[in-house]
């Protein structure tokens, strides 16, 4: 095992019923790596990201984490779960529960840290995002950006060694897109490994160290950020990013 990888994908077959989602998918993640997946609609990065943190059952091949399975029978989910946090397009907080209690959900009830330890963590994630005056607020009182800073703050609370990110601008307004981007810069900046499906080709090109390029289930481009956007190798690629009507002169 290469030193410093974190998250390994091998050979990673996924059907829904007889569909073949995910074709053969190889894919490494380093500690501290940006990983942004890009590819056209339907082409399994939903399915991956969800494979990835165990919310699909898979057909074949193997994911591990910190170089020990986690697709293997007998996976302690409970466990991994904690290493992995996920934020989805759709933020998902308890309604009835103010800002801080949907955060301190994790750290208190799974992992069974102490409430003044956990919610100090909770707060300082607060205030780098701008919201700690916001704590004891609910869900109902904030805006879509706002929330989605929510979210992504709770999921960082579990203090997770990678983060996956599904879409998290694809349901907000778009003058609140940015506020949720700059959160993630701001992470990758400070050496967060994560892994990112998006639509959003200019962010996509400032947060990226890596861009894989999924079509029909399978990697057929997997290259180095600066590279994919100014000399993408394969026409489906450069199909792609015609449609975003993305290059480097336009971008
Ligand atoms: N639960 C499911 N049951 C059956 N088929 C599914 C299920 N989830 C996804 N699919 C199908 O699997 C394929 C891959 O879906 P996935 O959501 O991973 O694609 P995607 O690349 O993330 O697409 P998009 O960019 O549109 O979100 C699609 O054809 C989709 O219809």
């Amino acid at each position: 095992m290469e030193q410093d990888i974190l998250l390994e994908i091998n050979q990673l077959h996924k059907n829904y019923d007889d569909r073949t989602v995910l074709n053969g998918v190889n894919l490494k993640v380093h500690k501290g790596e940006v990983v942004v997946i890009l590819g056209p609609s339907g082409c399994g990065k939903s399915t991956l990201l969800r494979c990835i943190n165990g919310l699909e059952p898979i057909q074949s091949g193997d994911i591990s984490l910190d170089g020990q399975s986690i697709s293997a029978a007998g996976t302690d989910w409970h466990l991994v779960r904690q290493k992995i946090g996920m934020v989805f397009q759709s933020y998902d907080l308890f309604p009835h529960m103010t800002i801080l209690e949907n955060i301190l959900l994790g750290p208190l009830k799974v992992q069974k840290r102490s409430q003044e330890e956990a919610t100090r963590q909770a707060e300082a994630l607060l205030e780098r995002i701008g919201l700690l005056d916001r704590k004891d607020a609910f869900p109902r009182q904030l805006s879509g950006g706002q929330k989605q800073r929510v979210a992504i703050v709770r999921a960082l609370c579990m203090n997770p060694e990678v983060m996956l990110f599904d879409e998290v601008t694809a349901a907000l307004d778009p003058e609140m897109v940015r506020e949720v981007l700059d959160v993630m810069l701001g992470l990758a900046k400070q050496g967060m490994t994560m892994v990112i499906v998006t639509h959003e080709m200019g962010f996509a090109k400032a947060v990226a160290d890596k861009v894989v390029f999924i079509d029909e289930g399978k990697i057929v481009e997997e290259s180095d950020a600066e590279l994919f956007f100014t000399d993408p190798k394969t026409d489906r690629a450069k199909q792609f990013l015609n449609i975003f009507n993305f290059n480097e002169e336009k971008g």
